[in-house]
């Protein structure tokens, strides 16, 4: 979207105030030669390019104005263009439209008949200011837009920004580590205000990502808001998004409330399982997300917004987009910057790390600080699969420790599920070997079947020869490949 979408209603009205006053067929492009407008033969292709190489093309590119009196015989400003044999024009002008001196559009008056283009030849040099005149007042119109959405940025700089504390990349657990990769990518983009997407699965530290991109960013003294998208029942998702003006609803409150995107403005907005956003909401989220402009529900008022996103998601989009449950259009617009946090057991030497960090945390709040793990059991914590992944292992440490009673921890002081889990087959000497429950198990057992197709080159290319082999649908695979880290 460019800005002259944001002032179309505008653009139209003119449009057809001088192909009346002419007589002609006007149409008007925006800056990357999209028909924002037009009259009679014009008025079906609004929304769709002008031809490449067209003579209004290049207006756009030059910013000087120009006509052609004969289509058919001043070949060379339409040589280049793809739609040479189909033009049905006979004469034109084209207008370039500035804003503070750079080309945003092009008008145009276009003769159809012999008749319309004899008038043309006769009143150019009359027509030519009153196009200038025009373009001049398109340019006070995008102008005073910029003004308004200026003033609107300007109201919610006064708000003050959202306290949080700073997390930096070095003090990610795995900085150096199994996050290497990761890191040094979001590193890179911090700065940037492209779109970035965290996929990975539930507690692989996600949001935690988000604000070290935000600390280490040049928005950092701005506000890092983050929503769960998934947390939010869809009447009121919109709404805390948007924001609403004052008695857009019954229960609304009186004087109106900003959303999440305003009150993020020149900050960064987290938007958290963005996979869960319901479709009717999507391309709402689609237009702030490409426009910079949030309308609040029940609002006539556009506020320009200034804002970095980061989204998150353990889903599989790809699928979704496939099924139809996520719009193609908003994946690709923030999937730009793609970053996959690993799950723990794909990353497994840095277990011990956390385990460490989450023990050391936990005694000092708990004021046990002599406290140890048994070293047997803590191998056998290296180990395990972890499949709530950081977010679990965190919850086991604090556990551990407020259980135990004397100075070590021991396999006594696991939660219940982990004793199921198999850590009751663990000898006191711990012989080192891994030791699964039936889940862990079946998922080695299912990593390793679909890792032989992956490396069979007779299969490898053939994602839909895979399923069909393994009895199972194009979808379920793409969810297990994404499962498996095999993407
Ligand atoms: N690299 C890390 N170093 C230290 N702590 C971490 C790290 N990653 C995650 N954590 C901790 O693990 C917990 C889960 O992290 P976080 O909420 O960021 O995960 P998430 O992927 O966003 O989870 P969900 O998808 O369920 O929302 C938090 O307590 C977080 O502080």
């Amino acid at each position: 979207m460019t800005q002259f979408s944001r002032i179309e209603g505008f653009i139209q009205s003119y449009a057809d105030n001088i192909s009346k006053v002419l007589g002609l067929d006007v149409t008007i492009l925006d800056e990357q030669g999209i028909r924002v407008s037009g009259t009679g033969y014009y008025q079906d292709l609004i929304g769709l390019p002008a031809p490449e190489g067209s003579f209004f093309r290049m207006i756009l590119q030059t910013g000087q104005p120009g006509m052609i009196f004969d289509m058919k015989k001043n070949e060379s400003q339409c040589m280049n263009c793809k739609f040479l044999q189909q033009c049905r024009e006979l004469a034109t002008i084209g207008f370039p439209v500035h804003k503070r001196e750079k080309t945003v559009g092009v008008i145009g008056i276009i003769a159809f008949s012999p008749e319309q283009k004899e008038r043309m030849h006769h009143n150019s040099e009359k027509w030519m200011p009153f196009l200038q005149h025009t373009s001049s007042l398109i340019e006070h119109k995008l102008l005073e837009l910029d003004a308004e959405l200026e003033k609107s940025c300007n109201i919610q700089e006064e708000m003050p920004p959202a306290v949080m504390n700073p997390v930096y990349f070095a003090q990610l657990i795995g900085a150096e580590t199994g996050l290497r990769d990761v890191i040094a990518k979001a590193k890179k983009v911090a700065n940037s205000i492209s779109t970035v997407l965290i996929r990975g699965e539930s507690g692989t530290g996600k949001e935690l990502l988000a604000k070290a991109i935000h600390s280490e960013s040049q928005r950092s003294r701005y506000s890092f808001i983050a929503i769960n998208c998934a947390a939010i029942p869809e009447a009121l998702l919109e709404s805390e998004l948007f924001g609403y003006e004052g008695g857009a609803f019954t229960g609304s409150r009186r004087e109106g409330k900003p959303g999440k995107f305003e009150l993020a403005h020149r900050g960064t907005i987290f938007l958290d399982e963005v996979g869960d956003i319901p479709l009717s909401l999507q391309p709402k989220l689609l237009r702030v997300l490409q426009e910079k402009t949030v309308d609040r529900v029940g609002g006539i008022k556009t506020f320009g917004i200034d804002v970095r996103v980061i989204a998150a998601t353990h889903r599989d989009l790809e699928s979704m987009v496939r099924e139809g449950t996520f719009r193609e259009d908003l994946y690709y617009r923030l999937n730009v910057i793609p970053l996959r946090l690993k799950p723990l057991r794909e990353r497994r030497e840095d277990i011990p790390l956390y385990l460490q960090h989450f023990l050391y945390r936990y005694r000092t709040l708990l004021q046990k600080s002599g406290l140890a793990l048994d070293a047997g059991l803590s191998k056998w914590l290296a180990s395990y699969e972890w499949p709530g992944n950081i977010r679990q292992l965190e919850n086991a440490v604090e556990y551990m420790v407020n259980m135990a009673e004397d100075t070590t921890i021991s396999r006594e002081d696991l939660p219940e599920y982990l004793h199921l889990d198999g850590c009751d087959q663990m000898d006191a000497g711990y012989s080192g070997e891994k030791v699964q429950g039936l889940e862990q198990r079946m998922y080695q057992y299912e990593k390793a079947i679909l890792e032989q197709f992956f490396a069979d080159p007779h299969y490898c290319q053939d994602k839909a020869l895979i399923a069909d082999t393994l009895q199972i649908s194009l979808s379920t695979l793409y969810r297990k490949m994404e499962k498996y880290g095999l993407v």
